[in-house]
């Protein structure tokens, strides 16, 4: 690992995008309450606010917001680019993960923003189009590789949107604890055109469906996944290969749920998406904690899980919210005006990160490396079962169908056709809880290996007293003893060691009440899904249903 420059490059960089009025709005006669005032300052102003009401007088009437950068209904796609991602490819190709996310209520324009249109293409196409530009220009030393994959996440299961037929998709940790999308479809193509047909195809595959807020509002997070993998030409160097990934995350609308008057469907969407985006505001509140001591849970979603290493680690993010600048919205732009302001203070910790991993590092890499081991066998035999079990169920449904007995009767026909989707509907519930067991098995894996880390942090640290303290005591020892022979002077400290734990050991405990509270909750969600997974066994038996 390299280190990266100084603090600023670790920043987060916060953009606020406000878009143009749209026409429905105008129908609606809003007035616009959200400004731009300067490169950097928006301005928000409550329209419910009468200058005449006594009780709200002390209230003051609007709200400044400072970002990164900030745009309004002129800025164009080049403009909104230039400003946020083209500075993140030399780092890119320099080895440097990275992420940009687009946030904020359905309809405010984040796909216009990431994808856009064949006339005005989007932050994606632009990204991609300067990357093989970079990369040609250093490929005379260099050998580059560059692979791109398009995903959503919908109801917290992934799917391929290259490829949406291949059902959902695993998160898995590969042997570096790198987390990767098992069986996703990866592209290798360097034809900017080519890229944007297979992204405006992919994004047609996404799960939209018409809310009260927008006609084609994306129910999804897309994230466009873009590796890149490096070389040296030279074949007598030491052959480092550098590899650096770039997210590029259209995120679902954060307006909440019980605001879109949604029912049913949509209603269980919405507490997925706020679900998600929940985790997203939990993982960057704790990383902009200015003492760096809160714990980062990014079990909670399957967003943070994958965007691990983007958010913490040694990487470079930049959010670009959106807001609406009508007054019908206000809500809404508050609520995401608030979220992008707390995102503001996150500052990646890579050098810290790096003092804590080689402090520990020979003790316990061998524990973490035993602990992935047994993580993957454990996921294998997991798998193998479930498929053990999936081939013998389906066995099992030839066999029912083979011991039907074969009637001409329609009725007879359509009552097995009955109890067949009967039993298959059975075994289908029956597989998604299996993958959430299995899921819920590998969320408690990475605590127990996280709690371990923190467990030897505390025993170093313990170790290390008693260590001082035996020290200590065996001086003092020595010294009572030339006392006694009637010696004098001593240069052994009179009082025991300083025991005041450090910082690292108190976040250490910390965390371990955090995981413990965090490991008690997977196993208490456990115990429900194993209870149903019984329920679901069916108990029919054809040969004894009718002769
Ligand atoms: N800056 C802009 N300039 C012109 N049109 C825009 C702009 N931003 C958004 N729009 C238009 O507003 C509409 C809604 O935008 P878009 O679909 O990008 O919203 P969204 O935030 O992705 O919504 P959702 O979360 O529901 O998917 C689209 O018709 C889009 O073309």
């Amino acid at each position: 690992m390299k280190e990266v420059g100084d603090s600023k490059d670790h920043q987060l960089t916060v953009a606020l995008r406000i878009r143009p009025v749209s026409d429905a709005e105008q129908d609606e006669a809003a007035t616009i309450v959200a400004h731009r005032l300067d490169e950097q300052m928006v301005i928000l102003m409550d329209p419910l606010e009468d200058p005449d009401d006594i009780l709200r007088a002390n209230r003051s009437r609007e709200k400044t917001y400072m970002f990164d950068v900030a745009f309004d209904y002129l800025a164009s796609q080049e403009e909104v680019y230039r400003a946020t991602t083209k500075g993140l490819i030399e780092g890119l190709i320099s080895g440097y993960n990275a992420t940009v996310f687009a946030y904020g209520p359905t309809g405010c324009g984040k796909t216009y923003t990431m994808l856009g249109t064949d006339q005005e293409p989007g932050i994606y196409v632009r990204t991609l189009n300067d990357l093989f530009r970079a990369i040609e220009a250093t490929s005379d030393d260099m050998l580059y590789s560059v692979s791109m994959s398009y995903l959503e996440i919908y109801n917290e299961m992934i799917r391929d949107l290259l490829n949406p037929s291949s059902g959902f998709l695993d998160l898995r940790e590969d042997s570096k604890g790198v987390i990767q999308v098992a069986g996703i479809t990866e592209v290798s193509t360097i034809n900017a055109q080519e890229i944007m047909e297979l992204l405006m195809k992919g994004n047609k595959q996404r799960t939209q469906e018409p809310t009260a807020a927008n006609q084609t509002s994306s129910r999804s997070h897309a994230v466009l996944q873009v590796a890149v993998r490096q070389q040296s030409r030279c074949r007598d160097v030491l052959q480092e290969v550098r590899f650096a990934r770039l997210f590029m995350i259209d995120l679902a609308g954060s307006e909440r749920a019980a605001q879109t008057q949604n029912r049913g469907q949509r209603l269980k969407e919405g507490a997925h998406i706020n679900r998600s985006l929940l985790a997203l505001g939990n993982c960057i509140n704790a990383l902009s904690d200015k003492n760096g001591t809160k714990y980062v849970n990014y079990r909670d979603s399957k967003l943070t899980r994958l965007l691990k290493d983007s958010l913490g680690g040694n990487s470079r993010t930049v959010m670009i919210a959106h807001i609406s600048p009508a007054s019908v919205a206000f809500e809404e732009s508050r609520n995401t005006l608030t979220y992008a302001d707390r995102a503001k203070s996150i500052r990646t910790r890579v050098k810290k990160n790096l003092v804590n991993v080689s402090y520990h590092i020979a003790q316990y890499t061998n524990i973490i490396s035993d602990l992935r081991c047994e993580i993957q066998r454990l996921k294998k035999k997991m798998a193998e079962q479930s498929s053990r079990q999936l081939n013998s169920e389906r066995a099992d449904i030839r066999h029912v169908q083979g011991e039907l007995p074969s009637t001409s009767h329609p009725a007879d026909r359509a009552e097995m056709d009955q109890l067949r989707e009967q039993l298959l509907e059975a075994f289908r519930q029956q597989m998604e809880i299996r993958r959430s067991l299995l899921e819920l098995e590998n969320s408690s894996m990475e605590v127990q290996m996280d709690t371990s880390k923190q467990l030897l942090t505390i025993a170093d640290w313990e170790q290390e007293q008693s260590k001082l303290r035996r020290k200590w005591q065996a001086e003092r020892k020595k010294e009572s003893l030339k006392k006694e022979e009637g010696e004098k002077d001593s240069d052994s400290p009179e009082s025991p060691p300083d025991s005041t734990e450090s910082q690292e050991v108190r976040l250490a405990r910390d965390n371990l009440v955090t995981l413990t509270a965090e490991q008690r909750k997977i196993q208490k969600q456990k115990v429900p899904a194993a209870r149903l997974l019984w329920e679901k066994v069916p108990s029919f038996h054809p040969s004894s249903h009718r002769s």
